[in-house]
């Protein structure tokens, strides 16, 4: 298992951010098709999934439900659910999507299942990157990034503040 890294910067993203993106990676997908549908990697995965599955006009979608985290806390992903609706055998012709992939931990059990799908993410961070065909935004390892579904509007300290550890 990877290093465990701390994760010193913060990225928020907001909910036009967040769309604006996902319409970004269809951008990116839709020539690479076509595509039979989407497996949605729980929950994360859930969102970018609905809007690229507006923009590509796929629905046939179902979900691989896999837990990792407990907020900043990494752990063994735990498979909670595979691939059993949609019949998508090795994984050919299929999109899985996710939010982000960070250490990759998460991609490697996915991949596993479905081996010649496309995985594609939102975000991504240089450990995972080698794991995901198609992603939008890079951001360092050291950075945990804030989904919209995750925050909510608060004071917020001045950067020089944030920096000297105030
Ligand atoms: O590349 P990794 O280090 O494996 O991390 C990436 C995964 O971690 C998060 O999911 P999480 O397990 O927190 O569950 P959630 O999607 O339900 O929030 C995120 O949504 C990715 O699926
Ligand atoms: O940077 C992150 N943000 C939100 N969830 C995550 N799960 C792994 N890394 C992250
Ligand atoms: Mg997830």
């Amino acid at each position: 298992m990877p290093e465990a890294v701390p994760f010193n910067k913060h990225f928020p993203v907001s909910w036009e951010e967040l769309h604006r993106n996902a319409k970004a990676l269809a951008w990116r997908l839709i020539d690479k098709g076509p595509w039979k549908g989407i497996i949605a990697i729980t929950r994360g995965g859930l969102v970018p999934a609905a809007i690229i599955a507006r923009e590509l006009e796929l629905r046939m979608i179902d979900t691989v439900c896999v837990s990792s985290y407990d907020h900043q806390n990494q752990r063994e992903a735990m498979v909670l659910k595979g691939v059993e609706g949609a019949n998508a055998g090795d994984g050919e012709g299929w999109l899985i999507i996710d939010d982000l992939v960070d250490t990759g931990k998460t991609a490697v059990v996915v991949r596993k299942m479905l081996p010649k799908a496309h995985f594609a993410t939102v975000y991504a961070k240089p450990l995972g990157r080698p794991l995901v065909d198609t992603f939008i935004t890079e951001v360092s390892q050291d950075t945990w990034i804030h989904f919209p579904w995750d925050i909510e509007l608060q004071f917020s300290q001045p950067i020089a503040k944030q920096h000297r550890g105030a």
